[in-house]
């Protein structure tokens, strides 16, 4: 990495699709919350100046305390999100220290990104002025229409399973997000919000274990991957 970065992690999502009483990011694993060894990760990088959190309004207390609790003194503010994952990343960045100058945006549901696939992506962004993590797709993918019925099979060649952490000089990120809301865009991540500027955003190597935590099996899988970094 170089410089010193700004990180927001967007945790303030419903969970809808793992079905839980309880957020997903809040679920256990192994000894601790989620989004708990989420932040643990940027806390333990060098380069990491501040981190803002962004969560439910009702969640603010329990994430300042589990802040002291678990010892996350980078993490310089928590914050309330929005109605859309991209409204909560536009708060978390309007919440960071003004002189942050680069920028991580990461998913606060993805707990198993290692420090060197971060490595990686802020490399990556300091050379193109923005990079998302990804993989390239291992399926055929295939568009359907509302009939159910393939009307496309795009070259997989040209596929990646785009994931977090990703990376952006923080003045373009903000204008870009100033832009996307003015205009009423929605996108389901950062770097759509850059892409529509007509501003290159250039992939750097993830890895097939940062998962989004989304869905049930999801949690299983996340523990198994978790007891493998154990070391014997
Ligand atoms: N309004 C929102 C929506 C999502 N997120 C965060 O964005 C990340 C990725 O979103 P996703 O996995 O879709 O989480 P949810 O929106 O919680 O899940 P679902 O779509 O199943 O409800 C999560 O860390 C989530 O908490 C957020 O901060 N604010
Ligand atoms: C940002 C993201 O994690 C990249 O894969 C993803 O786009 C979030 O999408 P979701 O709709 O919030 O699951």
């Amino acid at each position: 990495m170089v410089a010193q970065w700004g990180v927001v992690i967007v945790a303030a999502g419903k969970g809808t699709r793992m079905g839980t009483a309880e957020s997903k990011q809040y679920l256990a694993l192994q000894d601790k919350p989620i989004l708990v060894h989420t932040l643990e990760l940027f806390q333990s990088l060098a380069d990491t100046k501040a981190i803002t959190l962004v969560v439910g309004e009702h969640d603010i207390d329990r994430c300042r305390n589990w802040v002291t609790q678990y010892g996350l003194d980078k993490v310089t503010a928590v914050v309330s999100g929005g109605a859309e994952r991209q409204h909560s990343v536009h708060l978390g960045l309007k919440a960071l220290p003004a002189d942050i100058e680069w920028v991580m945006v990461h998913d606060g549901v993805r707990p198993l990104v290692t420090a060197e696939a971060v490595r990686r992506g802020c490399e990556a962004a300091v050379r193109a002025g923005a990079s998302v993590l990804a993989v390239p797709v291992k399926d055929t993918i295939k568009q359907v229409n509302e009939a159910g019925v393939i009307v496309a099979t795009p070259d997989r060649q040209s596929l990646w399973a785009i994931q977090t952490p990703q990376a952006f000089r923080r003045a373009l990120l903000t204008h870009a997000h100033e832009e996307a809301e003015a205009e009423g865009f929605v996108g389901t991540d950062d770097a759509m919000v850059v892409e529509r500027l007509g501003v290159p955003v250039v992939v750097a190597e993830g890895d097939y274990t940062n998962i989004k935590i989304t869905t049930p099996e999801d949690l299983p899988y996340a523990t198994f991957l978790l007891e493998m970094r154990k070391p014997l």
